[in-house]
């Protein structure tokens, strides 16, 4: 099924019934999926199978961060699920970063999307103090995209705030933004947001929607509501 819409739905839950029960309200040509740690760890590669059966795209959000060889192969782990997208932190490294491309163009034929987690979204300027970096967000995540682009990668996560800015230092390269919020939505734990609209405005190609959609009474309402909002 070919999927004509930038969302991401995060499915953030503790349990394989849980998961597939919201994937069930969704569809596939509507949204794509988000496997992240919580759901992995309970369910295992056997969630993504399922979700795949269900006709979805998978994102699987691992963010792997490790010495060279133990990530590249965790990427292609996730190759040979079969998952529309996989991720490593940039923090990595350029050699780490190098090393998950080059295992995914030795495996041949159809491969994952490989994409750089550069500051998490959940982040703002004291929590990069507080790790002794120095440095306004913005300018570390412009760093990190400026080393997963020598890379080679495809793309990054990162806030829709540093979308602009990304697309003009590196137009190539796809950008996946969380901390994505629509107007009257709570922010929770997440500090760079925007809503959806913003968000698209900004040059975002894909929004990773989790809790608002997720935590919603109607998912498959809200997820139309911020389709809609994107006209
Ligand atoms: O920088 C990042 C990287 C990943 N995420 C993930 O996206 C979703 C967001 O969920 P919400 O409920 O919409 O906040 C979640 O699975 C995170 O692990 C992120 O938020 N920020």
């Amino acid at each position: 099924m070919s999927c004509q819409t930038p969302i991401i739905v995060a499915l953030d839950f503790p349990t394989r019934d849980a998961a597939l029960a919201l994937a069930g309200r969704l569809d596939p040509s509507a949204c794509r999926v988000k496997v992240g740690k919580e759901l992995f760890t309970r369910c295992g590669p056997s969630i993504v199978e399922d979700l795949q059966a269900k006709g979805f795209d998978v994102f699987l959000d691992l963010k792997f961060h490790d010495i060279p060889n133990t990530t590249a192969m965790a990427v292609k782990a996730a190759a040979e699920l079969g998952v529309w997208m996989v991720n490593v932190h940039c923090s990595g490294g350029l050699r780490m970063m190098q090393a998950c491309r080059e295992v995914l163009e030795q495996s041949g034929g159809a491969r994952p999307l490989l994409i750089g987690v550069t500051v998490l979204t959940s982040m703002e300027q004291a929590d990069l103090a507080d790790l002794g970096l120095d440095i306004d967000p913005r300018q570390q995540v412009l760093r990190l995209a400026a080393l997963a682009e020598r890379a080679g990668l495809d793309g990054l996560v990162c806030s829709a705030q540093e979308a602009t800015a990304l697309k003009a230092q590196s137009p190539g390269l796809q950008l996946v933004t969380p901390g994505i919020r629509p107007s009257g939505s709570a922010a929770d734990d997440q500090r760079r947001i925007l809503t959806p609209a913003q968000a698209m405005a900004a040059g975002s190609d894909f929004l990773v929607i989790g809790r608002p959609i997720s935590q919603a009474a109607d998912p498959a309402g809200a997820l139309a509501q911020v389709l809609a909002e994107l006209g």
